[in-house]
């Protein structure tokens, strides 16, 4: 039963927007007046690890209120990662003449985005304290890039952490040219699109490049100061910008890193140091342009906001998987396991609707606003995926997707395709 009212009240928290026809609205070719008059078109670039499906969702859920029109990738929740995109337009759903919002994972080819969004497109992007980042990417990735993979396989017969393994002789495992290590080393400076791989003249210049393309790089460690300043670039209220912090491991998949570890950490990813330090240091120019005084007012201003819709939004924190239903049960990996949040009860329809999406993962906020926009399924298997039909693993992968038409479920298990196709979409058009 409580399952069933979030959903319905999901539903009906849009229904200003979204008449609860049980039909989905087809997508409209053109964007939509609401945005437009309000807000800038916005590319957000979406790093990995850095916080950055917290801030999607806060863009997920102002696009879905006013309205925007989202650049989807045609497959998937990401564009041909971790491919660079080279021509992008491919991997867009069509079927529109201008996009509001751009918000899905990609590794960053300026021109290609410059061609699929309009010319006053606002660029922001979010960067996190390298260490932490690649800590994180390290654990929630172990078993998926191959570099930290051949390290865990390494570790078990050593009586040490893969990570420690990993660092102590990181080019043993690491082969440049396996095009899933990508994330493997400087994964910021991968995901920007910058040669991540070593230090080359040309990057200076490439650094000049982005700062002046982004009009915001957010910066993790200042979380709520960068949510301030991403308000006032869009016109956002407080309120639009509250957030739950989502996609966090649970604590005891952290790992404290000692200063051994963490100066492995450091000069493995220098790169992603340069990257950050720099960025560091533009984001509190911008945040003097702003006032120091009126940021940090306006950013308690802010925790007050979240602290307020924490209160009214969520029973429980840090709920481990188990104990989620389907619908808000973050994707996990082998060796991380994500938390997430319990929706309090008691709440009036609206509410409930406006708390679900606060605290609802990546995935399903993204495959329920594709099927809204476009009236079908986001498809499951990126084009990009044919050249990786290399090894046995990924063939038996293949054939579980494409023969099979089974399909990865949040909690890992492979069942099928039509079940797993957005649930809760599911359960509120057919019913
Ligand atoms: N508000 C805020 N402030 C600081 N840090 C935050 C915030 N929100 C999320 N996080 C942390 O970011 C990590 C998840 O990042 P992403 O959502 O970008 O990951 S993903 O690439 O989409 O999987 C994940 O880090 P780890 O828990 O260290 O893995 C989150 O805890």
């Amino acid at each position: 039963q409580p399952k069933w009212n979030q959903r319905r009240a999901a539903e009906k928290h849009t229904s200003p927007l979204t008449p609860n026809t049980h039909q989905p609205h087809k997508h409209k070719p053109t964007a939509r007046a609401e945005w437009q008059r309000a807000h800038p078109p916005v590319f957000f670039l979406k790093t990995h690890r850095t916080g950055s499906s917290t801030v999607q969702n806060i863009l997920f859920r102002l696009g879905e209120r006013e309205g925007a029109t989202f650049a989807f990738p045609s497959h998937t929740y990401q564009f041909n990662y971790p491919d660079s995109l080279h021509y992008l337009f491919p991997f867009i759903s069509q079927g529109s003449s201008q996009f509001n919002l751009l918000c899905s994972h990609m590794r960053l080819d300026l021109r290609e985005v410059r061609k699929v969004m309009p010319q006053n497109t606002v660029f922001i992007t979010l960067l996190r304290d390298p260490i932490k980042t690649f800590e994180s990417v390290f654990g929630y990735y172990t078993s998926i890039i191959p570099a930290f993979f051949s390290a865990h396989r390494a570790a078990a017969n050593k009586g040490k952490s893969a990570l420690s393994v990993f660092l102590d002789s990181p080019e043993t495992f690491w082969d440049p040219k396996e095009p899933g290590n990508g994330l493997a080393k400087n994964p910021m400076s991968f995901d920007m699109g910058l040669n991540n791989q070593k230090w080359n003249g040309s990057w200076p210049e490439d650094l000049a490049q982005l700062e002046e393309a982004f009009h915001l790089v957010m910066i993790a460690e200042h979380f709520d100061e960068s949510l301030v300043l991403l308000g006032a670039l869009l016109g956002l209220e407080h309120a639009d910008v509250a957030y739950l912090r989502l996609n966090a491991r649970a604590g005891n998949c952290v790992t404290e890193l000692d200063e051994n570890m963490q100066e492995k950490v450091r000069s493995w990813n220098v790169l992603d140091t340069l990257l950050y330090d720099f960025f560091k240091q533009v984001f509190w120019e911008k945040a003097a342009q702003f006032g120091l005084e009126r940021l940090k007012a306006e950013a308690a201003r802010l925790r007050a906001s979240t602290e307020k819709i924490q209160q009214k939004c969520v029973s429980k924190a840090e709920v481990p998987p188990g104990e989620l239903e389907d619908l808000l049960r973050p994707l996990q990996t082998e060796t991380a396991t994500i938390v997430g949040y319990e929706v309090r009860g008691n709440l009036s329809l609206q509410d409930q609707g406006f708390c679900v999406r606060m605290m609802l993962p990546e995935l399903q906020y993204h495959s329920h606003l594709y099927f809204k926009q476009y009236g079908r399924d986001m498809r499951a298997l990126q084009p990009s995926a044919w050249k990786f039909l290399v090894s046995p693993k990924t063939l038996i992968s293949w054939f579980r997707c494409v023969v099979l038409k089974l399909e990865l479920n949040s909690a890992g298990h492979w069942v099928s395709r039509s079940r797993i196709r957005d649930p809760w979409i599911r359960q509120i058009y057919n019913s």
